[in-house]
């Protein structure tokens, strides 16, 4: 299954505010590109447009060449898997029911869900002992797994990830999107930590001052110049003694 994402020319507005102009980004089959910028920066809002919650305000977003905005809902909910930040699912809901939920793309009026794909997404991130406790009995951690879980039942080739490590401890952050990274799909995440951007991605693409900053391989474009420009923080970039991977250490 392909998914080559495609957007062109994006603006997208908030209210009367526009968040962002002029953005074009291209994401190829099977590449996982990771978005990072400030707070407000509108992450969220290009994520938003990119999976077609949102409709961009001008521009125009292709999945695979067709244009999202005339792609059925249910086809796109084939094609696109999205982990959102503020979801509260319904309370009542089983662990593994709201895992099932990512199935329902794919059911048809006659057909039944064997469970298979939910059941080996829930064992993919670790939640077998959660199957059936009650979505709102989940810590926040918990809850972030789940949702994950649920986009790869969903067994879209596009998953947006916004903040898909929030609320995870440090083996749950690493384990989660090396999972992601083994998957071979095609990735969009937004992402806090410039570290994690650097080594689970292909890419990443710097949201600043309604527009890409930077977008390329993070050890070419994650400059100390350009994370205070961004980020307004002094770093310095050193080298893992064993892998020889660049880290940013934040100054005194
Ligand atoms: N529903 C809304 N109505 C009006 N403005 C909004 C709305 N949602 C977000 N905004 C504004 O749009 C801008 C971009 O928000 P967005 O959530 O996309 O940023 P972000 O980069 O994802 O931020 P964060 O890192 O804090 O999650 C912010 O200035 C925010 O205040």
């Amino acid at each position: 299954m392909t998914a080559h994402l495609s957007a062109n020319g994006l603006e997208c507005r908030r209210g009367r505010t526009t968040i962002l102009a002029g953005v074009d980004l291209d994401v190829a089959t099977g590449e996982r590109v990771a978005i990072v910028g400030p707070n407000g920066a509108g992450k969220s809002t290009l994520l938003r447009v990119l999976a077609a919650i949102d409709a961009p305000h001008a521009g125009t977003v292709l999945l695979d060449g067709q244009p999202l905005s005339s792609m059925p809902a249910r086809e796109r909910a084939r094609a696109i898997a999205i982990v959102s930040q503020q979801e509260v699912p319904p309370a009542d809901l089983l662990v593994h029911e709201l895992v099932s939920l990512g199935r329902v793309p794919h059911r048809s009026a006659w057909s039944t869900d064997s469970g298979d794909h939910a059941s080996s997404a829930l064992d993919r991130l670790g939640l077998r002992d959660f199957a059936d406790r009650p979505v709102d009995r989940l810590s926040g951690g918990e809850l972030r797994r789940v949702l994950v879980a649920r986009a790869l039942a969903q067994e879209a080739p596009l998953l947006v990830l916004d903040e898909p490590t929030n609320h995870l401890d440090l083996r749950h952050q690493h384990e989660l999107l090396r999972t992601v990274r083994d998957l071979g799909l095609t990735v969009v995440a937004a992402i806090h930590d410039l570290g994690l951007a650097a080594r689970y991605f292909d890419r990443v693409v710097v949201v600043h001052d309604g527009g890409i900053a930077a977008a390329g391989a993070a050890d070419e474009i994650l400059t100390p110049d350009l994370v205070h420009r961004v980020f307004g923080v002094r770093v310095t970039r050193v080298t893992h003694p064993e892998t020889g991977e660049p880290h940013l250490l934040v100054d005194p």
